[in-house]
């Protein structure tokens, strides 16, 4: 049987072919800059939007989904880097782009020295050989009418290498190594199990002799009883053919398992990158600490009660300046423009994200005064905005003393009609943003930071201005 091995010199392609070499720890992937936005094509007339407020009404620009938004980091060759976030946050689109299966809209991705984003044609084809990926949903990515021999040498004969016999033994090899029997090489997908046919997969990136493998939720839709055996087969197959993995997942605890270091995204950008432990013991950035904290406690006495992440992502189509998750953000820093005494600033924050929640039901002016501030509104402008605010939405405001739209006229049960409060959050909320999220720092500047890691020694990237 053919042993296939890195230095075998019937596993052509990959590094050997064209004969260049990184060494371990260095880097093998340089992603600079790297964008990916989708054009939006919906609508009866796509790319023209109506705007009311301006004029003409009418305007013509594409919207583009910020799927992936100005990325940078690298991969070193034999490491995995595990690359974690919310669904819909770019994952796959940046393991796809550096693939280049999407043409990227801006930044450079580095292999072994050279761009891969500049490349095209018979050279593109050939740097194929040395990238593979592997996807979530083993049975869709497996041809039905092929038998499992066929589908692993199918790579192997597009790229032309071996002939017919050492292209068999080598699948079979292949077989052998991923875990399953080498006579199963005739059998077709449906007789094999998902973690099997997911190790069927494994096989098949690997024909070609792949230096890096973007392995895309590989293990997601197996038992989690599969899951460990299928992650501890690909980290056998890493040390035993010198892979490095960019390994996308959403379940931390699989992320985990296989990575060396992990990278964090959210609404297209990487928010912090650090070594395994680092990230997991030490976290910095309030999103990957919401991340964790939401990681299901297997205890029956747990209640729940954890730090889920609060809100919505915000649409990638127009995502937030600055740091993209301050809109979301429980640690928001306060605006410089005031002066911010001991408490005030806790309880203004506090107070803007239960109005924009409406987490609270209307109630008069100094219970709310009394629940969100003790009683006593910061001092000085921003006490006056707190208050402008809170005349919004109080339900004991006499007509006369509101601020302008919100005394209007109700007609009560006797058919008289009379003016009467009202309550408009979208006013308080519109009051509150403006007048201090709006002005952080956060909504000004993006954040990018390296910190001292307080596990190992590597670098810690974290983006946000909490250690500026
Ligand atoms: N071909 C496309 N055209 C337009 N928008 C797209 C396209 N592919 C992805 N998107 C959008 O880009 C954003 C990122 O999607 P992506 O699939 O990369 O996220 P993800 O983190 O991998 O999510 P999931 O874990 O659900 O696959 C999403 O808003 C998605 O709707």
């Amino acid at each position: 049987m053919t042993t296939v091995s890195k230095s075998s010199p019937d596993g052509q392609l990959g590094s050997e072919m064209t004969g260049e070499t990184v060494p371990y720890g260095e880097a093998l992937i340089e992603v600079e800059g790297l964008k990916k936005y989708f054009s939006q094509s919906g609508g009866l007339l796509p790319g023209i939007s109506l705007d009311t407020n301006q004029f003409p009404p009418i305007s013509v620009g594409e919207e583009r989904v910020q799927a992936v938004d100005d990325v940078s980091f690298d991969i070193r060759r034999g490491e995995t880097l595990g690359l974690v976030g919310e669904s819909g946050c770019g994952k796959s689109t940046l393991g796809r782009t550096i693939l280049r299966l999407l043409e990227p809209t801006a930044g450079t991705i580095s292999f072994k020295g050279e761009d891969l984003a500049t490349l095209s044609g018979e050279d593109l084809r050939t740097k194929r050989s040395e990238i593979q990926m592997i996807f979530q949903d083993p049975q869709a990515s497996l041809d039905p009418r092929l038998t499992v021999g066929q589908i692993i040498e199918e790579p192997m004969r597009a790229h032309g290498m071996l002939d017919d016999e050492g292209r068999e033994a080598r699948a079979k090899d292949l077989l052998e190594k991923a875990g399953l029997d080498p006579h199963h090489y005739n059998r077709y997908p449906h007789a094999f199990s998902g973690g099997q046919r997911q190790r069927v997969n494994l096989a098949r990136a690997l024909s070609v002799n792949p230096d890096f493998i973007v392995c895309d939720e590989p293990v997601s839709a197996l038992d989690v009883s599969i899951q460990a055996q299928v992650l501890n087969t690909m980290e056998r197959l890493q040390d035993e053919f010198g892979l490095t993995y960019l390994f996308i997942a959403h379940d931390l605890s699989v992320i985990r398992h296989i990575s060396d270091r992990v990278a964090v995204m959210y609404l297209g950008n990487i928010v912090e990158l650090a070594e395994k432990e680092e990230l997991f013991e030490n976290p910095q950035h309030p999103y990957t600490k919401a991340l964790l904290d939401s990681i299901p406690v297997p205890d029956p006495r747990e209640t729940g009660a954890r730090g889920v992440l609060e809100g919505e992502v915000p649409s990638p189509v127009d995502p937030p300046s600055g740091c993209r998750f301050r809109t979301r953000c429980p640690r928001l820093i306060a605006p410089e423009a005031y002066d911010w005494d001991g408490e005030e600033w806790k309880r203004t924050r506090s107070f803007m994200r239960a109005v924009k929640r409406r987490t609270f039901e209307p109630m008069p002016a100094a219970e709310i005064r009394a629940e969100f501030f003790g009683g006593a509104l910061p001092q000085g402008e921003p006490g006056r905005i707190v208050e402008e605010a809170i005349e919004f939405i109080a339900t004991d405001h006499e007509a006369g003393t509101q601020t302008s739209g919100q005394a209007k006229a109700v007609t009560d049960e006797a058919g008289t009609e009379r003016d009467g409060p009202t309550v408009d959050w979208e006013q308080a909320t519109d009051r509150l943003l403006e007048a201090f999220a709006e002005r952080s720092i956060c909504a000004r500047e993006r954040p990018a930071y390296e910190i001292e890691s307080a596990h190992g020694t590597g670098t810690h990237f974290t983006a946000c201005h909490l250690h500026r």
